[in-house]
């Protein structure tokens, strides 16, 4: 049963700025796909990971993969986007960017082009239909496609900017974290800058990233995915940390954030080195003895 505090939650208006369409998928949403397509002998387990439960993120590539055989038909994009737009507007979201990324389908006839133009047509329809939340669209570039996929997403993306009356807003750049290298994607997402459209990209969501974490962050994004190795603590360094703060960028936080400067920051630095500062005491004290 709802407590008074998840009434209160659920009642506040949010913002979510972070919803990847076949990984917003509800259990109940799951349910009808699978029952949709019982040759293909999926469980929900093999489709959601539990509260508290821990995967690695092969083991979360491994799920949108099922969930991709369960979503691979217009019919089917249609029913997840608009649950899954009305399930967050039921949450209170009232201003929600979904992304997602094209793809094609031979059995069932699926293009990239009817990909994007069947979650638009989700989207005009929950308007149609007044449910209370305004939603924008980011296409998707997965990395492990490599750079002639990232540029042909890119002009399919301007493409919708030009026509989408506004809904189509950016790209976004996700995909496995440890595939490829940002470089070779470079100039396609400094083509999407230049025609207008917004950047989210996925970035220091692995350790030792930070070449490419410098290099995406001068492009600059517009949102950062995840960020969770920016931080000197924890592999990164003070200049990527800078760049996140000085330009402002909302960041899909996974880890505790602080910019370099923060009196927090000196403290940990000061209690993580304190037997430094005790030991420099005991010096100070001795010449004093010394001298004196
Ligand atoms: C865990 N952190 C993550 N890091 C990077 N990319 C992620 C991700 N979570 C999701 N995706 C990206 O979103 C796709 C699923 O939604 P769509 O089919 O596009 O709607 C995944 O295949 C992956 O490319």
């Amino acid at each position: 049963m709802d407590t008074e505090a998840d009434l209160f939650y659920r009642q506040l208006p949010k913002v979510e700025l972070h919803a990847h369409l076949n990984g917003s998928v509800s259990f109940e949403t799951m349910e009808t796909l699978i029952k949709r397509k019982p040759h293909l002998n999926i469980e929900h387990s093999m489709t959601a990971i539990r509260r508290g439960q821990r995967r690695s993120l092969d083991e979360c590539f491994q799920v949108f993969k099922v969930i991709h055989q369960l979503v691979d038909s217009e019919e089917d994009i249609l029913m997840v986007a608009k649950a899954v737009i009305q399930e967050f507007a039921a949450d209170g979201v009232k201003y929600l960017e979904l992304r997602s990324t094209p793809r094609e389908v031979t059995e069932t006839g699926l293009t990239k082009q009817r990909y994007i133009e069947t979650v638009l047509e989700a989207i005009r329809q929950c308007k149609q239909e007044e449910v209370d939340i305004d939603v924008r669209f980011l296409v998707a570039v997965d990395r492990r496609h490599g750079p002639v996929v990232a540029m042909e997403t890119v002009k399919l993306a301007e493409d919708f900017l030009l026509s989408s009356d506004g809904v189509v807003v950016g790209l976004d750049l996700s995909g496995d974290p440890t595939v490829g290298h940002g470089k070779d994607l470079l100039s396609a997402l400094e083509k999407s800058k230049n025609c207008g459209l917004k950047l989210a990209l996925h970035l220091s969501e692995v350790p030792s990233r930070r070449d490419e974490s410098e290099l995406l962050l001068n492009l600059p994004p517009d949102r950062i995915g995840h960020g969770t190795f920016l931080h000197p603590e924890v592999g990164g360094s003070d200049s990527l940390v800078d760049k996140v703060c000085k330009q402002n960028i909302p960041i899909g936080k996974s880890f505790p954030f602080h910019p370099p400067n923060s009196k927090i920051t000196y403290l940990k630095y000061f209690f993580k080195h304190l037997n430094i500062f005790f030991y420099i005491l005991l010096t100070i004290l001795f010449l004093i003895s010394v001298l004196s």
